[in-house]
Protein backbone atom coordinates (compact mmCIF):
# COMPACT_ATOMS: atom_id res chain seq x y z
CA UNK A 1 0.00 0.00 0.00
CA UNK A 2 1.26 3.59 -0.95
CA UNK A 3 0.12 6.69 1.17
CA UNK A 4 0.09 9.78 -0.63
CA UNK A 5 1.56 13.02 1.17
CA UNK A 6 0.30 16.75 -0.03
CA UNK A 7 2.01 20.23 1.36
CA UNK A 8 -0.31 20.38 4.58
CA UNK A 9 -0.62 21.92 8.43
CA UNK A 10 -2.09 20.19 11.55
CA UNK A 11 -4.48 21.63 14.29
CA UNK A 12 -6.08 20.17 17.08
CA UNK A 13 -6.14 18.29 19.82
CA UNK A 14 -4.80 14.08 20.28
CA UNK A 15 -4.28 11.43 22.37
CA UNK A 16 -0.86 9.53 21.87
CA UNK A 17 -1.13 5.64 21.39
CA UNK A 18 -0.49 3.22 24.51
CA UNK A 19 3.43 2.55 24.44
CA UNK A 20 3.93 -0.64 22.52
CA UNK A 21 7.63 -1.02 24.76
CA UNK A 22 5.37 -1.15 28.06
CA UNK A 23 2.62 -2.80 26.61
CA UNK A 24 5.22 -6.05 25.32
CA UNK A 25 6.27 -6.07 29.18
CA UNK A 26 2.84 -5.88 30.55
CA UNK A 27 2.15 -8.65 28.68
CA UNK A 28 5.23 -11.08 29.15
CA UNK A 29 5.58 -10.71 32.67
CA UNK A 30 1.38 -11.22 33.34
CA UNK A 31 2.20 -14.11 31.41
CA UNK A 32 4.52 -15.33 33.86
CA UNK A 33 1.99 -14.56 36.88
CA UNK A 34 -1.08 -15.86 37.86
CA UNK A 35 -3.83 -13.59 37.19
CA UNK A 36 -3.62 -9.95 35.78
CA UNK A 37 -5.46 -7.52 33.75
CA UNK A 38 -3.69 -4.78 31.55
CA UNK A 39 -5.46 -1.47 31.18
CA UNK A 40 -5.53 0.22 27.53
CA UNK A 41 -3.03 -1.86 25.97
CA UNK A 42 -1.25 -1.01 22.61
CA UNK A 43 -3.41 -3.53 20.12
CA UNK A 44 -0.12 -3.53 17.18
CA UNK A 45 1.05 -6.34 14.94
CA UNK A 46 4.28 -6.43 17.47
CA UNK A 47 2.16 -6.39 20.64
CA UNK A 48 -0.18 -9.42 18.95
CA UNK A 49 3.04 -11.13 18.34
CA UNK A 50 3.78 -10.61 22.12
CA UNK A 51 0.22 -11.94 22.31
CA UNK A 52 0.10 -14.86 20.22
CA UNK A 53 3.79 -16.05 21.81
CA UNK A 54 2.62 -15.37 25.32
CA UNK A 55 -0.42 -18.00 24.48
CA UNK A 56 1.62 -20.21 23.02
CA UNK A 57 3.90 -20.87 26.17
CA UNK A 58 0.49 -21.72 27.75
CA UNK A 59 -0.57 -18.18 29.14
CA UNK A 60 -4.95 -17.54 27.94
CA UNK A 61 -5.59 -14.17 26.92
CA UNK A 62 -8.92 -12.61 26.15
CA UNK A 63 -8.86 -8.92 24.56
CA UNK A 64 -11.76 -6.78 25.52
CA UNK A 65 -12.02 -3.13 24.51
CA UNK A 66 -9.68 -1.18 26.52
CA UNK A 67 -8.24 -4.19 28.76
CA UNK A 68 -7.33 -7.48 27.92
CA UNK A 69 -7.05 -10.07 30.79
CA UNK A 70 -4.19 -12.41 31.17
CA UNK A 71 -4.14 -15.96 32.61
CA UNK A 72 -0.30 -16.59 33.26
CA UNK A 73 1.54 -19.50 33.79
CA UNK A 74 3.06 -18.86 37.31
CA UNK A 75 6.94 -18.63 36.74
CA UNK A 76 6.09 -22.27 34.24
CA UNK A 77 5.60 -21.76 30.42
CA UNK A 78 4.72 -24.78 28.80
CA UNK A 79 6.48 -26.48 25.59
CA UNK A 80 4.97 -24.83 22.43
CA UNK A 81 2.81 -27.15 20.32
CA UNK A 82 4.17 -25.42 17.26
CA UNK A 83 6.77 -22.82 16.05
CA UNK A 84 6.24 -19.36 17.48
CA UNK A 85 6.57 -16.52 14.57
CA UNK A 86 7.07 -13.53 16.10
CA UNK A 87 6.29 -11.75 12.68
CA UNK A 88 8.23 -8.35 12.55
CA UNK A 89 8.58 -7.95 16.56
CA UNK A 90 11.74 -7.65 17.68
CA UNK A 91 10.96 -7.47 21.38
CA UNK A 92 8.86 -10.40 21.27
CA UNK A 93 11.50 -12.41 19.43
CA UNK A 94 14.07 -11.63 22.43
CA UNK A 95 11.88 -11.76 25.37
CA UNK A 96 10.18 -15.16 24.13
CA UNK A 97 13.79 -16.44 23.20
CA UNK A 98 14.41 -16.17 27.35
CA UNK A 99 11.19 -17.00 29.10
CA UNK A 100 11.00 -19.88 26.19
CA UNK A 101 14.51 -20.90 27.97
CA UNK A 102 12.46 -21.50 31.54
CA UNK A 103 10.04 -24.39 29.70
CA UNK A 104 11.70 -28.22 29.88
CA UNK A 105 11.25 -29.08 26.60
CA UNK A 106 11.89 -27.16 22.78
CA UNK A 107 10.84 -24.40 21.34
CA UNK A 108 11.33 -22.98 17.85
CA UNK A 109 11.24 -18.65 17.19
CA UNK A 110 10.85 -17.55 13.50
CA UNK A 111 9.80 -13.72 12.36
CA UNK A 112 9.39 -12.51 8.83
CA UNK A 113 12.45 -11.44 6.50
CA UNK A 114 13.28 -8.45 9.02
CA UNK A 115 13.57 -10.12 11.82
CA UNK A 116 15.55 -13.24 10.41
CA UNK A 117 17.98 -10.74 9.42
CA UNK A 118 18.24 -9.06 13.03
CA UNK A 119 21.29 -10.58 15.18
CA UNK A 120 20.48 -12.01 18.28
CA UNK A 121 24.31 -13.96 19.34
CA UNK A 122 25.14 -12.16 22.31
CA UNK A 123 21.68 -13.21 24.08
CA UNK A 124 22.19 -16.96 22.90
CA UNK A 125 25.73 -17.07 24.13
CA UNK A 126 24.67 -16.04 27.87
CA UNK A 127 21.81 -18.17 27.61
CA UNK A 128 24.15 -21.45 26.86
CA UNK A 129 26.61 -20.23 29.83
CA UNK A 130 23.27 -20.16 32.00
CA UNK A 131 22.20 -24.07 31.40
CA UNK A 132 19.93 -23.74 28.23
CA UNK A 133 20.74 -24.95 24.76
CA UNK A 134 19.96 -21.87 22.07
CA UNK A 135 21.08 -21.53 18.63
CA UNK A 136 20.72 -20.06 15.26
CA UNK A 137 19.28 -22.23 12.92
CA UNK A 138 21.66 -21.10 10.49
CA UNK A 139 24.58 -20.24 12.65
CA UNK A 140 24.40 -17.05 11.95
CA UNK A 141 22.65 -15.35 15.06
CA UNK A 142 20.11 -14.71 13.66
CA UNK A 143 16.40 -16.72 13.76
CA UNK A 144 14.76 -19.19 13.06
CA UNK A 145 15.77 -20.11 17.07
CA UNK A 146 16.03 -23.20 18.67
CA UNK A 147 15.87 -22.91 22.86
CA UNK A 148 16.11 -26.37 24.66
CA UNK A 149 14.95 -25.41 28.38
CA UNK A 150 17.13 -25.59 31.65
CA UNK A 151 17.43 -22.10 32.68
CA UNK A 152 19.98 -22.16 35.55
CA UNK A 153 21.83 -19.43 36.78
CA UNK A 154 25.79 -18.03 36.29
CA UNK A 155 27.72 -14.88 37.00
CA UNK A 156 28.20 -13.69 33.15
CA UNK A 157 28.76 -11.02 31.01
CA UNK A 158 27.15 -9.27 27.64
CA UNK A 159 28.02 -7.13 25.18
CA UNK A 160 25.28 -4.47 25.59
CA UNK A 161 26.42 -2.52 22.24
CA UNK A 162 23.92 -4.16 19.71
CA UNK A 163 20.17 -4.55 22.04
CA UNK A 164 19.01 -3.75 25.04
CA UNK A 165 16.30 -6.01 24.90
CA UNK A 166 19.09 -8.88 24.85
CA UNK A 167 19.38 -7.61 28.94
CA UNK A 168 15.81 -7.12 29.10
CA UNK A 169 15.24 -10.54 28.41
CA UNK A 170 17.54 -11.80 31.12
CA UNK A 171 16.27 -9.35 33.36
CA UNK A 172 12.59 -10.84 32.68
CA UNK A 173 13.38 -14.60 33.40
CA UNK A 174 16.18 -15.02 35.13
CA UNK A 175 14.27 -14.25 38.30
CA UNK A 176 12.59 -17.23 37.95
CA UNK A 177 15.37 -19.99 38.11
CA UNK A 178 16.43 -22.08 40.44
CA UNK A 179 20.19 -20.25 40.74
CA UNK A 180 21.19 -16.64 41.27
CA UNK A 181 22.49 -14.46 38.20
CA UNK A 182 24.84 -11.62 37.55
CA UNK A 183 24.66 -10.37 35.03
CA UNK A 184 27.65 -7.41 34.13
CA UNK A 185 27.49 -5.17 30.89
CA UNK A 186 30.09 -5.03 28.91
CA UNK A 187 30.95 -1.51 26.88
CA UNK A 188 27.95 1.25 26.60
CA UNK A 189 24.26 -0.64 27.74
CA UNK A 190 22.80 2.04 24.22
CA UNK A 191 19.38 2.13 24.90
CA UNK A 192 19.39 2.02 28.60
CA UNK A 193 16.29 3.37 29.29
CA UNK A 194 14.32 0.51 27.58
CA UNK A 195 16.16 -1.31 30.40
CA UNK A 196 14.49 0.84 33.50
CA UNK A 197 11.50 0.51 31.77
CA UNK A 198 11.44 -3.28 32.38
CA UNK A 199 12.93 -3.35 35.77
CA UNK A 200 10.21 -0.88 36.79
CA UNK A 201 7.62 -3.55 35.30
CA UNK A 202 9.32 -6.79 37.32
CA UNK A 203 9.30 -4.35 40.33
CA UNK A 204 5.59 -3.76 40.01
CA UNK A 205 5.32 -6.98 39.79
CA UNK A 206 6.92 -8.12 43.69
CA UNK A 207 10.24 -9.47 41.80
CA UNK A 208 13.83 -7.40 42.96
CA UNK A 209 17.16 -7.13 41.10
CA UNK A 210 19.63 -5.16 42.17
CA UNK A 211 21.97 -3.14 40.32
CA UNK A 212 25.30 -1.86 40.94
CA UNK A 213 26.04 1.34 38.96
CA UNK A 214 30.26 1.92 38.28
CA UNK A 215 32.48 1.46 35.21
CA UNK A 216 30.62 -2.05 34.85
CA UNK A 217 27.15 -1.91 35.38
CA UNK A 218 25.91 -4.99 36.99
CA UNK A 219 22.38 -6.57 37.74
CA UNK A 220 22.11 -9.19 40.33
CA UNK A 221 19.72 -11.45 39.99
CA UNK A 222 18.68 -13.56 43.20
CA UNK A 223 16.98 -16.91 42.05
CA UNK A 224 13.30 -18.51 42.77
CA UNK A 225 11.24 -14.95 42.54
CA UNK A 226 7.80 -14.84 41.57
CA UNK A 227 5.65 -12.79 39.25
CA UNK A 228 2.40 -11.31 40.63
CA UNK A 229 1.44 -8.65 38.64
CA UNK A 230 -2.49 -8.15 38.79
CA UNK A 231 -3.40 -4.70 37.54
CA UNK A 232 -1.53 -2.21 35.01
CA UNK A 233 -2.34 0.40 33.10
CA UNK A 234 -0.16 1.36 30.12
CA UNK A 235 1.35 4.94 29.46
CA UNK A 236 1.27 6.80 26.30
CA UNK A 237 4.00 6.18 23.90
CA UNK A 238 6.57 9.45 23.22
CA UNK A 239 8.21 7.55 20.25
CA UNK A 240 4.92 7.44 18.52
CA UNK A 241 3.93 10.97 19.99
CA UNK A 242 7.42 12.52 18.32
CA UNK A 243 5.58 12.23 14.70
CA UNK A 244 2.65 14.12 16.02
CA UNK A 245 4.80 16.55 17.71
CA UNK A 246 7.18 17.30 15.28
CA UNK A 247 4.64 17.44 12.23
CA UNK A 248 3.73 20.57 14.62
CA UNK A 249 7.60 22.22 14.39
CA UNK A 250 7.96 21.71 10.69
CA UNK A 251 5.01 22.77 9.32
CA UNK A 252 4.72 25.81 11.61
CA UNK A 253 1.15 25.10 13.09
CA UNK A 254 0.10 24.12 16.68
CA UNK A 255 -0.88 20.88 18.33
CA UNK A 256 -1.85 19.38 21.23
CA UNK A 257 -1.20 16.00 22.58
CA UNK A 258 -2.58 14.32 25.11
CA UNK A 259 -2.14 11.13 27.57
CA UNK A 260 2.11 11.98 27.54
CA UNK A 261 2.54 11.35 31.55
CA UNK A 262 5.96 10.95 32.96
CA UNK A 263 7.66 7.61 32.86
CA UNK A 264 11.03 5.94 32.56
CA UNK A 265 10.58 6.01 28.38
CA UNK A 266 13.79 7.74 27.21
CA UNK A 267 12.20 8.92 24.24
CA UNK A 268 10.70 11.64 26.50
CA UNK A 269 13.63 13.21 25.19
CA UNK A 270 11.77 14.64 22.23
CA UNK A 271 10.65 16.91 24.37
CA UNK A 272 13.80 19.27 24.88
CA UNK A 273 14.97 18.19 21.43
CA UNK A 274 11.81 20.05 20.19
CA UNK A 275 12.52 22.94 22.47
CA UNK A 276 16.24 23.10 21.58
CA UNK A 277 15.71 23.35 17.86
CA UNK A 278 13.48 26.59 18.52
CA UNK A 279 9.83 25.02 18.50
CA UNK A 280 7.54 26.23 21.19
CA UNK A 281 6.91 23.51 23.54
CA UNK A 282 5.10 22.75 26.96
CA UNK A 283 4.51 19.68 28.57
CA UNK A 284 2.24 19.66 32.29
CA UNK A 285 3.04 16.44 33.27
CA UNK A 286 0.25 16.39 36.21
CA UNK A 287 -2.25 16.50 33.17
CA UNK A 288 0.13 14.97 30.72
CA UNK A 289 -0.91 17.08 28.27
CA UNK A 290 2.28 18.68 25.65
CA UNK A 291 1.34 21.64 23.16
CA UNK A 292 3.81 22.87 20.68
CA UNK A 293 3.79 25.40 17.71
CA UNK A 294 6.20 24.77 15.43
CA UNK A 295 8.26 28.61 15.06
CA UNK A 296 11.29 27.84 12.56
CA UNK A 297 13.80 25.22 13.82
CA UNK A 298 17.92 25.92 14.17
CA UNK A 299 20.33 22.36 13.83
CA UNK A 300 21.63 20.85 17.26
CA UNK A 301 23.77 17.69 17.84
CA UNK A 302 22.00 14.74 18.86
CA UNK A 303 23.24 11.57 20.86
CA UNK A 304 20.81 8.57 19.81
CA UNK A 305 22.67 6.49 22.14
CA UNK A 306 19.83 5.87 24.80
CA UNK A 307 16.95 6.85 22.06
CA UNK A 308 17.66 5.00 19.05
CA UNK A 309 13.55 5.62 17.72
CA UNK A 310 13.77 9.20 17.78
CA UNK A 311 16.07 9.19 14.55
CA UNK A 312 13.57 9.12 11.87
CA UNK A 313 12.05 12.25 13.41
CA UNK A 314 14.90 13.95 14.43
CA UNK A 315 16.37 13.42 10.74
CA UNK A 316 13.28 14.83 9.20
CA UNK A 317 13.39 17.82 11.42
CA UNK A 318 17.06 18.06 10.81
CA UNK A 319 16.08 18.17 6.98
CA UNK A 320 13.89 21.20 8.00
CA UNK A 321 16.34 22.86 10.19
CA UNK A 322 18.88 26.00 9.60
CA UNK A 323 22.09 24.43 9.44
CA UNK A 324 23.64 21.00 10.06
CA UNK A 325 22.68 18.27 12.80
CA UNK A 326 24.75 15.80 13.84
CA UNK A 327 22.87 12.90 14.90
CA UNK A 328 25.87 10.57 16.69
CA UNK A 329 26.33 7.19 18.60
CA UNK A 330 23.93 5.69 16.50
CA UNK A 331 25.49 2.82 15.24
CA UNK A 332 22.92 0.50 16.87
CA UNK A 333 19.91 2.27 14.62
CA UNK A 334 20.68 0.15 11.98
CA UNK A 335 20.20 -3.15 13.14
CA UNK A 336 16.07 -2.25 13.82
CA UNK A 337 13.29 -3.33 11.31
CA UNK A 338 15.77 -1.93 8.65
CA UNK A 339 19.05 0.42 8.64
CA UNK A 340 17.68 3.30 9.52
CA UNK A 341 20.78 5.49 9.30
CA UNK A 342 20.79 4.23 5.81
CA UNK A 343 17.11 4.52 4.98
CA UNK A 344 16.68 7.81 5.99
CA UNK A 345 20.51 9.32 3.93
CA UNK A 346 19.09 7.33 0.85
CA UNK A 347 15.15 9.06 1.42
CA UNK A 348 16.38 12.49 2.23
CA UNK A 349 18.76 12.62 -0.41
CA UNK A 350 15.71 11.76 -2.68
CA UNK A 351 14.04 15.12 -0.90
CA UNK A 352 16.88 17.40 -1.99
CA UNK A 353 18.68 17.14 1.46
CA UNK A 354 22.53 16.98 1.62
CA UNK A 355 23.04 13.78 4.31
CA UNK A 356 26.48 12.45 5.00
CA UNK A 357 25.98 8.61 6.35
CA UNK A 358 28.94 7.51 8.79
CA UNK A 359 28.82 4.71 10.41
CA UNK A 360 27.50 5.54 13.91
CA UNK A 361 26.13 9.01 12.82
CA UNK A 362 24.08 11.16 10.43
CA UNK A 363 25.26 14.68 9.66
CA UNK A 364 22.11 16.38 7.73
CA UNK A 365 21.84 20.11 6.65
CA UNK A 366 18.94 21.39 5.83
CA UNK A 367 17.26 22.83 3.19
CA UNK A 368 13.91 22.67 0.57
CA UNK A 369 12.29 19.47 0.79
CA UNK A 370 11.00 18.65 -2.71
CA UNK A 371 8.80 15.70 -2.98
CA UNK A 372 9.29 12.68 -4.40
CA UNK A 373 8.72 9.14 -4.45
CA UNK A 374 9.98 7.43 -1.55
CA UNK A 375 10.49 3.97 -0.13
CA UNK A 376 9.33 3.33 3.13
CA UNK A 377 11.56 0.11 3.79
CA UNK A 378 8.71 -1.56 5.48
CA UNK A 379 9.55 0.45 8.60
CA UNK A 380 6.61 2.00 10.89
CA UNK A 381 9.51 4.60 12.22
CA UNK A 382 10.69 5.49 8.24
CA UNK A 383 7.10 5.60 6.78
CA UNK A 384 5.75 8.12 9.81
CA UNK A 385 9.31 10.21 9.73
CA UNK A 386 8.56 10.57 5.78
CA UNK A 387 5.06 11.10 6.43
CA UNK A 388 5.86 14.47 7.97
CA UNK A 389 8.42 15.50 5.48
CA UNK A 390 5.89 15.04 2.88
CA UNK A 391 3.88 17.64 4.92
CA UNK A 392 6.41 20.47 3.94
CA UNK A 393 7.48 18.86 0.35
CA UNK A 394 4.41 18.31 -0.98
CA UNK A 395 3.45 15.80 -3.63
CA UNK A 396 4.83 13.10 -1.80
CA UNK A 397 4.60 9.03 -2.03
CA UNK A 398 5.59 6.34 0.33
CA UNK A 399 5.30 2.93 -0.31
CA UNK A 400 4.97 -0.08 2.29
CA UNK A 401 2.44 2.44 4.06
CA UNK A 402 0.80 -0.75 5.76
CA UNK A 403 4.00 -1.62 8.34
CA UNK A 404 2.56 1.30 10.30
CA UNK A 405 0.13 -1.41 11.68
CA UNK A 406 3.31 -1.95 13.71
CA UNK A 407 3.19 0.37 16.12
CA UNK A 408 0.72 3.17 15.14
CA UNK A 409 -2.45 1.34 13.66
CA UNK A 410 -4.41 4.52 13.09
CA UNK A 411 -1.80 6.79 12.59
CA UNK A 412 -2.84 8.07 8.95
CA UNK A 413 -6.37 7.90 10.18
CA UNK A 414 -5.33 10.40 13.31
CA UNK A 415 -2.79 12.69 11.05
CA UNK A 416 -5.97 13.51 8.84
CA UNK A 417 -7.85 14.77 12.25
CA UNK A 418 -4.96 16.68 12.35
CA UNK A 419 -5.38 18.42 8.98
CA UNK A 420 -2.46 16.65 7.54
CA UNK A 421 -3.71 15.63 3.65
CA UNK A 422 -2.61 12.09 3.39
CA UNK A 423 -4.23 9.66 1.38
CA UNK A 424 -3.88 6.24 1.14
CA UNK A 425 -3.79 4.89 -2.78
O1 LIG B 1 13.07 -2.90 24.70
C1 LIG B 1 12.30 -2.28 23.91
O2 LIG B 1 11.08 -2.15 24.07
C2 LIG B 1 12.93 -1.62 22.74
C3 LIG B 1 14.28 -1.39 22.72
C4 LIG B 1 14.97 -0.69 21.63
O3 LIG B 1 15.75 -1.60 20.92
P1 LIG B 1 17.33 -1.82 21.24
O4 LIG B 1 17.46 -2.08 22.71
O5 LIG B 1 17.65 -3.01 20.41
O6 LIG B 1 18.03 -0.55 20.83
C5 LIG B 1 14.02 0.00 20.66
O7 LIG B 1 14.69 0.26 19.41
C6 LIG B 1 12.82 -0.85 20.39
O8 LIG B 1 11.91 -0.12 19.57
C7 LIG B 1 12.05 -1.23 21.64
C1 LIG C 1 12.89 -1.56 16.59
C2 LIG C 1 11.65 -1.45 17.05
O1 LIG C 1 10.98 -2.46 17.70
P1 LIG C 1 11.46 -4.00 17.78
O2 LIG C 1 12.94 -3.99 18.15
O3 LIG C 1 10.60 -4.57 18.84
O4 LIG C 1 11.25 -4.61 16.44
C3 LIG C 1 10.87 -0.20 16.94
O5 LIG C 1 9.71 -0.17 17.43
O6 LIG C 1 11.41 0.78 16.35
Amino acid sequence: MKVSVSTSKVNGEVFAPPSKSYTHRAITIAALSDDCVIHRPLMSADTLASIRAAEALGANIEKYEDRIHVRGVNGKPHVPNNVIDVANSGTTLRFMTAVSSLTNGVTVLTGDSSIRNRPNQPLLDVLNRLGVEAYSTRGNGCAPIVVRGGLKGAITTIDGSISSQFISALLIACPLTTQSTTLSIKGEMKSRPYVDVTMELIEQAGAEILVEEGNTIKFIIPANQKYNLKEYTVPGDFSSASYLLAAAAVTGSTVIVKNLFPSKQGDIEIIDVLERMGAKISWDKESGVAEITGNGLKATVFDAGATPDLVPTIAVLAACAQGTTVIENAEHVRYKETDRLHAMALELTKMGISVREEPDQLIITGGTLRGAELHGWHDHRIIMALTIAGMVAGDTVIDTAEAVDISFPNFFETMKELGAAVELI
